[in-house]
């Protein structure tokens, strides 16, 4: 195993644990991951000011190893926490009977320590010890201790556009940071002119987030905006070298990479990912420069170049994968395009409920929680209406503010199914205290991907939460293609599966066809997926008026013909 490896098992070392590291070592998906790509660096490239980028330690070779050890230094630091907890139980009041052997032990302290101290040392014991627990966190079904992470955000009055405040945008990165596994030790922001192009932030604020960090003993300082390599250094050197900082779109590309579940996410993630560390490789490489002193300068710089080179040609054969994969979703996709069923697309801010509505809608069971990103793979599934009518229902990836661009573009093959689909149904959580800024981060996205010819209907979400529903409900009926639903309770949905019909016939095109007595299965599907206004039985077979999906009218074209008078 490399040393850098080896560094990063090590909690006290001065490379301490990156939690991009750590949560690839504990999650069975990101295993899953690492074992299907084909990367292989150099142990030598350093990425984000310095410290091992996951990438960087993907050495095909290594993995066991690395495995084994991780779950190692689990259970060690499992154990060390046991046997606090058990001291934290004898020192806040002795509720449990079975310790009366440490009470003897307390007793014998007692003796020792002034009473002022021991008060003090047991709530500090407890506080830690608190703490300690709340670090404890469930992933993948395994206990695994949190890192403590630090956020920071900066208002630049430069770009205020008017939506999401800095406060609001740290509360999200807070919910980024808790989804990816940390635990938020504290935060703070500051209102800039113009970012300090060396550290971002102001110095005065670097010596005040050093103070806190070293106050919290935390791991990691995470950036709300993204960070130039430049930046990344100097802050990790400006807060004393022993706490990684990464931002925003690292801390995204994380809880993707650990979410991926299919093979296309994956190799999705892997891409975004090197393309976000591709100009922040920075050299390590100083240390041999020193060593030989100065006979070999400009080692390092040349490794950074032979660094590069490789990254840019594992981005190729990654491009390459991602297209065969593509390829076959494609066929796919084509098939699907064949059975005219007309696809409605749900879309919108993560967290809003698209797939408990799928889920409820069509009795899938697509993990929804409450949690950012829980859905990264489109899943599509039939929905019957009780009047007999279908369609199918796509729910994908939700967005997001400031969504990394590398994301965007890894990740549009998969959004390019939306582009497809005959009705966009946006998502909302209405209850949310920033609904709107969500909404106007959803259309933003959406603008990008082009998508804005097709029909769009709005669903207000999660009307059960909110204080006043009545007045929702009309405040909703006001608007044009807006409905309330919860697709928790189920409440509304009848309404939206009408609302869904009646805009898929504004997508649809009016027909009139004799079809044949031969055809009937053609005339059950344009009942089924079209809208019908009348049929005539005549000799010749079914005269039928309706609205039907765009594949269908092309087949009925030469029926068409049929009801042309002679
Ligand atoms: N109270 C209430 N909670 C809801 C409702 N719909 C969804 N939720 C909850 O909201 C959380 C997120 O739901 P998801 O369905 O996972 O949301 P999503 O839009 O698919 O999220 P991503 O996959 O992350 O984009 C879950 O805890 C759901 O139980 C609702 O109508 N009412
Ligand atoms: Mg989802």
């Amino acid at each position: 195993m490399s040393a850098m490896s080896g560094s990063f098992f090590c909690p006290t070392s001065s490379n301490p644990p990156s939690f991009l590291q750590f949560s690839r070592k504990t999650s069975p998906l990101s295993y899953q991951k690492i074992q299907r790509n084909p990367l292989h660096l150099t142990s030598s490239t350093s990425i984000c000011s310095g410290r091992k980028s996951p990438i960087v330690r993907v050495l095909r070779e290594d993995i066991e190893k690395e495995i084994e050890i991780s779950a190692e230094v689990i259970d060690i630091d499992l154990s060390i926490t046991e046997s606090n907890q058990e001291e934290s139980l004898v020192t806040s009041n002795n509720e449990v009977s079975s310790v009366a052997e440490f009470d003897e032990e307390e007793e014998q302290q007692e003796t020792l320590y002034p009473l002022q101290i021991k008060t003090k040392a047991k709530k500090d014991s407890k506080k830690a010890d608190e703490d300690e627990e709340n670090r404890f966190k469930l992933r993948n079904g395994k206990q695994v201790v949190a890192e403590k992470a630090y956020l920071v955000g900066v208002e630049l009055k430069s770009v205020s556009d008017g939506s999401f405040s800095s406060e609001e945008s740290l509360k999200e990165l807070g919910q980024l940071a808790d989804t990816a596994g940390l635990t938020v030790a504290g935060s703070t922001y500051q209102k800039l002119a113009n970012p300090n192009p060396r550290t971002y932030i102001g110095s005065g604020k670097v010596a005040e987030i050093k103070t806190a960090i070293n106050a919290l003993d935390v791991e990691t300082v995470i950036f709300d905006d993204e960070l130039s390599a430049g930046q990344l250094r100097n802050l990790e050197k400006a807060f004393g070298g022993k706490v990684r900082v990464c931002d925003r779109t690292a801390l995204i590309l994380d809880i993707f990479n650990q979410r991926a579940a299919t093979h296309e996410a994956a190799l999705q993630v892997a891409l975004a990912q090197m393309e976000y560390q591709l100009p922040r490789l920075t050299k390590m490489w100083t240390h041999l420069e020193r060593q030989s002193g100065g006979q070999v300068k400009g080692m390092g710089e040349k490794q950074i170049e032979v660094d590069k080179r490789i990254l840019r040609t594992q981005i190729g054969v990654l491009k390459k994968e991602l297209d065969s994969v593509r390829q076959h979703r494609k066929q796919y996709r084509i098939r699907r395009l064949s059975v005219p069923v007309p696809v409605v697309s749900l879309v919108g801010y993560t967290n809003a409920g698209k797939s408990t509505l799928l889920n409820h809608l069509t009795g899938a069971n697509v993990l929804a929680e409450d949690q950012l990103f829980a859905t990264l793979d489109p899943t599509t599934r039939r929905v019957q209406m009780k009047n007999g009518k279908e369609f199918l229902l796509t729910d994908t990836v939700g967005f997001i503010q400031k969504l990394p661009t590398t994301l965007v573009a890894a990740f549009r093959a998969t959004l390019e199914e939306i582009s497809e689909s005959s009705l966009l149904v946006h998502v909302v959580d209405i209850s949310h205290p920033l609904a709107q800024q969500q909404i106007d981060a959803v259309d933003k996205v959406l603008s990008e991907l082009d998508v804005s010819s097709i029909p769009k209907l709005i669903v207000w979400n999660k009307v059960d939460k909110v204080s006043d529903p009545c007045k929702l409900r009309i405040e909703a009926e006001a608007r044009e293609d807006v409905i309330c639903v919860s697709a928790l309770s189920g409440d509304g949905l009848q309404e939206f599966c009408d609302a869904v019909q009646s805009k898929l016939k504004d997508s649809m095109v009016w027909v009139e066809a004799l079809i044949p007595f031969d055809k009937g299965e053609l005339l059950d599907t344009i009942h089924r997926v079209g809208m019908v206004e009348g049929t005539e039985y005549t000799e010749a077979g079914t005269l039928i008026r309706a609205h039907v999906p765009l594949p269908i009218a092309r087949q009925l074209t030469p029926m068409r013909q049929l009801c042309i008078p002679s």
